[in-house]
């Protein structure tokens, strides 16, 4: 019998903490899939799933009050195992009988954990060991309720000063709850624990491997698709470039790639798309150079969401065009990822403020008439490059930073012309290929040159010299919502600024960024 990676999987319930997304992280880590569905999911949606074990996450709301959430309707007579964390183990025990109450004693951040009974969850897990034999576990605390009684058939397993219940189970029914986060990395045994969980208790065996992955989305894609043709705007980012290598070691010539030079891209970006999907990987792709329509529009245009909105309609009437000339094309691949999916189911139930409109090509006209593929839709962005190398590509490739659909047009600050754009490149790639040079690329999350149209003196080779100024910004981050101003060495900065002032006549001074994010954003405009 063939193993399907899907066999085995855990459901992960989302009671709204920041962390939920995370669990999915760790899970996925140990090699078991899973997904997020919010606490509210139907007891049927539960069943059809046929999970191997659940996990209920975090929330911020207490259930001592009325009308806080609780799990689905007989989750706990499933027979599945359950891992209630934190806020799920806190409703656990209000739903099983047990009793749950707000303490003055919050505890938020680091705390010891002393284990005190024999469980399959903590089993051999200690970070120190005491002169008197006790178990001791450093971990991350974040609440201010406390579980006072656990339910019927349920046992304590640890403890702390003052969360009397910091972990417990009721072996029998395989249930379980922790106070503290497994998922974070201040929890020093968390991922033990989780995976003693998932493999261990679930029986999950860890079949998600990128190899497991490349096969599984391989045949779905050929099931899916058959014969039809398939169009995918290829940008030479990560997420597209993943799935063209994709779908082309699934469905072949059936696959079309349309790249769209608008002339805001970095220097031979064109020409690196091309020589390795086309020529290296023999993709199909079409090179549609559209700068000149793409700079005609933005003459004179000086908001930055104007010219975002300007560059996203122009994006795709090319698309819409460049499909019109491949006949019948039936689907439209997309690299949508799997916290886009998230995301954007969550901030549907939110009130977030646009700070800046992150457009991609995702809202294509209606009378494209295409149905959508989208490959990476499960995964999560680390996977997504490992499955990237899987494919073959390039660690550089895989690797490299984001670089925004409107590219060099939100670099250019105001009115975008092409004398910027082609002085701004060039500034670009000598800030690149030194942080390359210096071993410093991969040691930043986002590095860039920004183009400032203001004028400043300067003297080179006793000739007087009055024009543009480069500004360098690199950050380090994990999330891209907040950000630290990477702190490059001064030898890497004084080379990168005299080769640009050397090297490009119309810049006559160069300067580096030192803002963080927020208050600050990564990019400029
Ligand atoms: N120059 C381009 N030509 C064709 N399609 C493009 C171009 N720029 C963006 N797209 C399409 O828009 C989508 C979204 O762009 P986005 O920058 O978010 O992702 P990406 O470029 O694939 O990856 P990364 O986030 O690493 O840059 C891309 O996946 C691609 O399908
Ligand atoms: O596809 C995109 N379209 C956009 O309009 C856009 N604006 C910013 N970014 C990228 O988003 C991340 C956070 O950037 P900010 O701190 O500037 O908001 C950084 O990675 C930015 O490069 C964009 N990506
Ligand atoms: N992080 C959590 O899940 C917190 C649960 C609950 N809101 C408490 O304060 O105890
Ligand atoms: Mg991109």
């Amino acid at each position: 019998m063939t193993r399907n990676i899907h066999d085995h999987r855990i459901l992960i319930l989302d009671f709204g903490s920041q962390y939920t997304q995370l669990i999915a992280r760790r899970v996925r880590e140990i090699g078991v899939y899973c997904e997020i569905r919010p606490f509210d999911a139907t007891p049927e949606e539960v069943r059809e799933y046929a999970p191997s074990g659940i996990i209920l996450a975090g929330g911020p709301e207490s259930v001592t009050e009325m009308g806080s959430p609780r799990a689905p309707a007989g989750l706990f007579e499933l027979g599945v195992p359950v891992l209630g964390i934190c806020y799920g183990m806190q409703t656990m025990a209000e739903e099983l009988g047990g009793r749950v109450a707000g303490s003055d004693k919050r505890e938020f951040g680091y705390a010891q954990v002393r284990v005190t009974a024999e469980s399959d969850l903590l089993h051999g897990i200690s970070d120190h060991v005491t002169d008197a034999g006790e178990r001791l576990l450093d971990v991350w605390m974040s609440h201010g309720d406390q579980v006072v009684e656990t339910p019927e058939g349920f046992e304590v397993l640890a403890a702390t000063d003052s969360a009397p219940v910091a972990a417990m189970q009721n072996p029998s029914h395989r249930l379980y709850g922790v106070q503290f986060h497994p998922e974070v990395t201040h929890t020093l045994q968390g991922q033990r624990i989780l995976s003693q969980f998932v493999l261990d208790i679930c029986g999950c065996e860890a079949l998600w491997t990128p190899a497991e992955i490349v096969e599984d989305a391989i045949q779905q894609i050929r099931d899916k698709v058959g014969s039809d043709k398939v169009l995918l705007g290829l940008s030479g980012g990560v997420d597209s470039s993943v799935t063209a290598a994709l779908l082309h070691r699934a469905i072949g010539d059936q696959l079309t790639c349309v790249f769209v030079d608008n002339g805001l891209l970095r220097l031979n970006e064109g020409k690196q798309v091309m020589d390795m999907f086309a020529r290296n990987m023999g993709v199909n792709v079409i090179h549609h150079n559209a700068e000149d329509r793409f700079l005609s529009r933005l003459e004179g245009v000086q908001d930055p969401e104007e010219k975002r909105r300007l560059i996203g309609n122009t994006f795709i009437e090319v698309f819409d065009e460049e499909a019109a000339t491949i006949t019948d094309v039936d689907w439209l691949a997309q690299g949508t990822i799997y916290p886009d999916v998230v995301e954007s189911a969550q901030s549907r139930s939110g009130k977030a403020t646009v700070i800046k409109s992150h457009h991609n090509v995702g809202g294509l006209p209606e009378t494209m008439k295409l149905k959508l593929v989208e490959p990476l839709r499960e995964l999560f962005k680390d996977e997504v490059r490992k499955i990237g190398l899987e494919l073959g590509l390039p660690y550089d490739m895989v690797y490299r930073h984001p670089f925004p659909g409107p590219g060099l047009g939100v670099r250019i600050l105001g009115e975008v012309r092409k004398n910027y754009a082609d002085m701004l490149r060039e500034a670009d790639a000598i800030f690149l290929e030194e942080l390359h040079r210096y071993d410093w690329y991969h040691h930043t999350s986002q590095a860039f040159a920004v183009f400032l149209p203001v004028k400043s003196v300067g003297v080179v080779g006793d000739a007087r010299r009055y024009e543009y100024v480069i500004a360098l910004r690199a950050v380090e981050t994990l999330d891209f919502m907040t950000a630290r101003w990477a702190h490059l060495p001064y030898e890497l900065l004084e080379t990168v600024s005299s080769r640009i002032i050397n090297e490009i006549p119309g810049i006559s001074r160069v300067t580096y960024d030192v803002s963080s994010k927020p208050p600050a954003t990564i990019e400029w405009e």
